[in-house]
């Protein structure tokens, strides 16, 4: 399927989803804690649905009312366990590799295509070497994994994913001896590991830093019973705040922004260096926007997902966008560094590809095209939001926003934008 994209102009109220990282988190520890957890304002879609779902093959009894998850009975360690498949969410797939290894049967873990590309070899030689006999195709999935773990010293690489780390975290207090972690050299995504650990916290479990992001001690301890409410997704709030950068006129976002670590909230800094002016309090932001960005260098080594909303608002830049440090970003449902250049390029933009980055800048001559988004959520709603700017643009693959923001077409055309899908 594909998405027929014209010139639009949106406007209103709308109200941001909420963030998909902690409803994982709190779906997760809910089910690891004692009956009757719940998480309200929980984000369904395909990606947190694979997460109850990992959790009841785990042995949790969940019941789901509106927007809230109830857990009426928790994680069995040692139920047996039939196949999982955790479709394109890498964050199920991590976590749920960290809790597999707490079971003393071989559990199997797969995912759809995408996350088959995706690696989990530095996972699995962790586990490894707290006793667990891992297998997998070249380090990526399917992977299978047979504990039980015991705990201990673990190292682990920090380069490639945040998410390995944060899967340790969590399985580590219901290990027989704890486990005291080191991050080897630089790691990624920093503001993710501290959403785990602040979740963590909210559900009865101290992590102990000996250095940030470097050394970290966590005791045997249990999930204790919590009722944890997700705030709004930062990620998807930057797609909406760069369709309002190109397409916005008088556009409110609500939503209840919360004061749980994230990221990604850094979009907002990026946009009042491009001249954005950003208003925002607890519940609502509401932007005004010059006629021409100013450009500029942007390092997006803590907030990878940044990449394709702040990627397109070179559209309507008088300088350079400089996007760098961000090599990880090759690793998520597509190499996005190269989806957004090999795409964009089609607009019109002029493009150079760096390891670690881009340089997109805007020329003289911007026209439609039709854009393969590669099955990548954020790429299809970044590309469609590209598309309300320039007009004339098809993009493929219009159900991918399935995984992260499952409206989001008929949410843009309620305000006025022209998407068709085909
Ligand atoms: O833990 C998480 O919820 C996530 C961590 C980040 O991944 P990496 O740590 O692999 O960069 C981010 O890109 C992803 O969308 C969600
Ligand atoms: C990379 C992402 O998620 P995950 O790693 O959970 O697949 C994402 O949502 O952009």
């Amino acid at each position: 399927m594909k998405c027929k994209v014209e010139k639009s102009k949106i406007s209103g109220q709308i109200v941001c989803p909420p963030n998909k990282s902690y409803s994982h988190r709190a779906i997760f520890l809910a089910s690891l804690a004692g009956k009757n957890s719940s998480v309200e304002n929980v984000l369904l879609s395909a990606d947190t649905k694979a997460t109850i779902e990992t959790c009841e093959k785990f042995g949790a009894e969940i019941k789901l009312e509106n927007s809230t998850i109830i857990v009426k009975n928790p994680i069995k360690i040692g139920t047996k366990v039939a196949e999982i498949n955790t479709e394109n969410s890498g964050t199920t797939m991590r976590i749920a590799s960290g809790i597999a290894s707490l079971f003393s049967e071989e559990i199997t873990l797969t995912g759809d295509a995408s996350l088959q590309k995706r690696p989990m070899q530095p996972l699995l030689d962790a586990l490894s070497s707290m006793g667990a006999q891992c297998s997998s195709t070249d380090g990526k999935p399917p992977i299978k994994i047979k504990g039980k773990i015991k705990g201990g010293e673990v190292k682990i690489p920090g380069n490639f994913s945040s998410q390995f780390i944060s899967a340790l975290l969590i399985s580590a207090p219901l290990t027989e001896n704890g486990i005291n972690l080191t991050i080897e050299g630089n790691l990624v995504s920093k503001p993710y590991l501290d959403a785990t650990i602040s979740t963590m916290r909210k559900f009865g479990v101290t992590v102990q830093t000996l250095i940030p992001y470097k050394r970290y001690n966590i005791s045997p301890q249990i999930y204790k019973e919590c009722t944890f409410t997700v705030p709004i997704d930062f990620s998807s709030l930057a797609l909406l705040l760069s369709a309002n950068v190109l397409n916005g006129e008088d556009i409110t976002i609500k939503g209840n922004i919360g004061n749980l670590p994230q990221g990604d909230e850094v979009f907002i800094d990026f946009l009042e260096q491009l001249g954005v002016q950003v208003t925002m309090d607890d519940e609502q932001i509401k932007i005004k926007t010059p006629e021409k960005l100013s450009g500029g260098k942007f390092d997006l080594s803590n907030s990878p997902d940044l990449l394709p909303p702040l990627a397109i608002l070179a559209l309507k830049s008088s300088s350079p966008i400089e996007i760098f440090n961000v090599k990880h970003a090759r690793l998520k449902e597509t190499d996005r560094i190269a989806i957004v250049s090999r795409e964009l390029v089609k607009l019109g933009i002029k493009i150079q590809e760096k390891e670690d980055g881009l340089i997109l800048e805007a020329s003289e001559n911007i026209s439609g095209a039709e854009l393969n988004s590669e099955e990548d959520h954020r790429l299809f709603m970044a590309f469609c939001i590209a598309g309300m700017y320039v007009g004339n643009c098809t993009v493929t693959d219009p159900e991918s926003v399935q995984v992260s923001y499952p409206n989001f077409v008929e949410e843009m055309n309620r305000m006025g934008a022209n998407l068709e899908i085909q």
